[in-house]
């Protein structure tokens, strides 16, 4: 498989103008660290932007839509029709993240990579088609080593996309009925975490239907077996298209030297894939939220990531990325406005102690 180009240097992120912006910060009329992890998210900004004032003013989200053929095992409450139907939801403006992003004054980008039911033509949607859903990961390999490729492409050239249009921040999030399966799959792959503990409701499933998905998730680990040693040859067997465009999104994101807000349960495996593959790229990655997903605190941990947020939100598309686009942008807002003790005539530095 011809992956090296994944495995390119990112960007090296500007270590100076974080700490130019850590400086500036120790200046502001507020006692030292007094804004917690809004002080520390705008110095990463700093260094991602190579600017001492960082900014969010121009974000891009790129929704990446696509079936799964685990969706046979019965695997999610939802049925596959939803992936195209909503993929028309997103053309005519109504779901979650049309409204998010309308919101933020973000552009919004939906890619079909490929869905069992076809959507026609749609104004505002990319399609880059990939095939019509990937096959049963619980029977053979999602994806053919041609379509991971092409996977991976997408998201790249998604980011490639991003990058001439000058975007502040990229988000990227998903859509496929069955993607918590695959992504459930990859993590339980990468992490060598039985999928008890990793599967969940998803889009809603009751108890006995989560025990369903483990068990089909352990199937699968034991069909694809030592054949999993290796992120991209994982992605390939367990994962989806929307997955594997998540993942060139961030690693040619990275490349480019993209800031990048990282979405709920699918993206932040993608995430993972993305560090695996190449490990630099987790210094691109800002965390947006913690989902109700029960997976996503194993992978956030294996990540070392602690999130911005934590709304109980599991809908993917993106959704608690833009959720957490207002936060960034106060920080940011607080580091460019606030006066400085000098500016102010306000007294600097602790009393001394008794
Ligand atoms: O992002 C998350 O954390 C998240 C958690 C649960 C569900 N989802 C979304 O729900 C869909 C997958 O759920 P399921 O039950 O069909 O596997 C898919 O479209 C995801 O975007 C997303
Ligand atoms: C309605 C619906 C909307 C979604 N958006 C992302 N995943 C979804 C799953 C369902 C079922």
């Amino acid at each position: 498989m011809s992956a090296q180009r994944w495995r390119d240097p990112v960007r090296v992120p500007d270590v100076a103008c974080a700490r130019a912006a850590r400086a500036r910060q120790a200046r502001l009329t507020k006692p030292p660290g007094s804004l917690g992890r809004l002080e520390e998210v705008v110095c990463r900004l700093a260094a991602l932007q190579a600017s001492e004032r960082p900014r969010v003013d121009a974000v891009r989200i790129v929704v990446f839509a696509a079936d799964h053929g685990v969706a046979a095992q019965g695997v999610s409450a939802f049925p596959q029709a939803v992936t195209a139907e909503m993929v028309r939801n997103f053309a005519r403006g109504g779901a979650a993240i049309n409204v998010l992003a309308r919101s933020l004054g973000a552009s919004l980008e939906v890619v079909n990579l490929g869905t069992v039911h076809e959507t026609g033509r749609l104004p505002g949607v990319i399609d880059r088609p990939i095939g019509s859903g990937t096959a049963d990961l619980a029977r053979e390999p999602a994806m053919a080593e041609a379509q991971l490729l092409e996977a991976l492409a997408a998201g790249g050239e998604a980011a490639e996309r991003a990058g001439r249009a000058e975007v502040d921040l990229l988000i990227g999030g998903d859509m496929g009925i069955g993607n918590t399966t695959a992504a459930s799959a990859v993590a339980s792959a990468l992490l060598s975490v039985p999928p008890r503990y990793l599967a969940g409701p998803g889009t809603g499933l009751d108890a006995a239907g989560v025990r369903r998905k483990a068990a089909v998730i352990e199937h699968a680990l034991a069909l694809h077996g030592s054949a999993l040693a290796e992120p991209l040859e994982v992605l390939r067997r367990l994962g989806g298209f929307e997955i594997a465009a998540l993942v060139g999104l961030y690693l040619r994101g990275a490349q480019l030297g993209i800031p990048l807000l990282v979405d709920g349960f699918i993206a932040t495996t993608a995430a993972l894939v993305a560090v695996r593959v190449n490990a630099s790229a987790r210094e691109w990655f800002i965390y947006a939220h913690r989902s109700a997903e029960p997976g996503h605190r194993m992978v956030l941990e294996t990540l070392q990531a602690e999130p911005l947020l934590s709304l109980g939100m599991r809908l993917g598309e993106a959704s608690g990325a833009a959720v957490a686009v207002p936060l960034l942008r106060l920080a940011c807002a607080l580091h460019e406005e606030m006066a400085t003790f000098e500016e102010a005539g306000v007294s600097a530095g602790p009393e001394p102690q008794p």
